[in-house]
């Protein structure tokens, strides 16, 4: 069996004010490697949260029990030095976290994190080639020269408008799309095999919703990149995802391939947010056009 992560029994509870939040309950999910994964629910399901825990960077305040085993190759790239797998524990001493380029790294097994808004991964003040440069740099041991011209090579990739000149752009300089396409290019900057989309498409309107999609889809393929896309939008995450994982209250509700969870939902939240989603948009959700990256 090939599995990239094996999520047992996961349980994440926060604590705030005294009390307790439930945000997971006994999760249980593997991550099949190069597969791309929608994970969906209304808002306060759990999501983000368990976005956060398979990245390893949930806040210092959240139980952890359960465990999540990884079966990852480090990626060939300099100073990779990781074990094939690892594991992280309930208690998370491998805790790790975020630096501002949005990059997870737990050993070498590089995560590539893209948020909903792009403004709070990106640093206002610096041109993006450099914010791009710093992940590839830091992450793949190169150059700034080797960097920057990495940076370019990953501007043109996310089909920025004239590479050049973006390089030496400040974030306020581009539209909220635009902001979007260089935060996927610095999450993929240092070549990691998971890429987790936590809502990154919520925030735009529908066209540049599609075109960032369309961007993710391609931009996995080419790189053979592990998805994990979340999103409360089933239609959305249909459109993207072999397999869809419906989370309700902080449970895994229902589980499977994207046609079966689309066409023959067993469980009846699943429907209801099928229904929700048929009666504000009547295409068929599984043969929406796609347009091009
Ligand atoms: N840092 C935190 N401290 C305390 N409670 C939290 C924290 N983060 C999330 N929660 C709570 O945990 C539960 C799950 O939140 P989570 O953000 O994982 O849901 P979500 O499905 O991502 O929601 P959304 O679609 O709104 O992003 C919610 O009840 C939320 O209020
Ligand atoms: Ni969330």
């Amino acid at each position: 069996m090939t599995v990239l992560a094996s999520i047992r029994d996961l349980t994440v509870t926060y604590r705030r004010d005294g009390s307790e939040v439930a945000a997971l309950k006994n999760i249980i999910l593997d991550i099949q490697p190069g597969e791309r994964l929608a994970i969906i629910g209304e808002s306060g399901s759990g999501k983000s949260t368990l976005a956060l825990a398979i990245a390893g960077l949930l806040p210092a305040s959240a139980r952890i029990e359960g465990s999540i085993d990884w079966f990852m190759r480090s990626p060939p790239t300099l100073g990779a030095k990781a074990p094939p797998s690892g594991r992280i524990e309930g208690g998370g001493k491998d805790r790790l976290s975020l630096n501002r380029h949005n990059q997870a790294s737990l050993g070498g097994r590089d995560i590539g994190f893209v948020f909903q808004d792009p403004s709070a991964s990106l640093d206002p003040v610096m041109a993006v080639g450099k914010q791009i440069a710093e992940v590839a740099r830091t992450h793949l041991g190169l150059t700034w020269a080797q960097a920057y011209a990495k940076a370019k090579t990953l501007l043109e990739r996310v089909r920025l408008p004239d590479p050049d000149s973006a390089l030496h752009a400040f974030p306020h300089q581009l539209s909220g799309g635009q902001k979007q396409r260089v935060a996927i290019a610095a999450a993929i900057a240092a070549g990691p095999k998971l890429l987790i989309a936590d809502e990154a498409t919520s925030a735009l309107d529908t066209i540049v919703q599609a075109e960032i999609v369309a961007l993710i889809r391609r931009l996995v393929a080419e790189d053979g990149m592990t998805l994990l896309f979340i999103s409360h939008d089933i239609a959305l995450a249909a459109e993207l995802a072999e397999r869809i994982a419906v989370f309700r209250h902080g449970e895994l509700v229902e589980f499977g391939k994207t046609e079966q969870i689309v066409e023959a939902p067993t469980q009846a939240y699943t429907r209801a947010l099928l229904d929700a989603h048929i009666d504000l948009d009547a295409e068929p959700l599984l043969h929406r056009s796609r347009l091009n990256a």
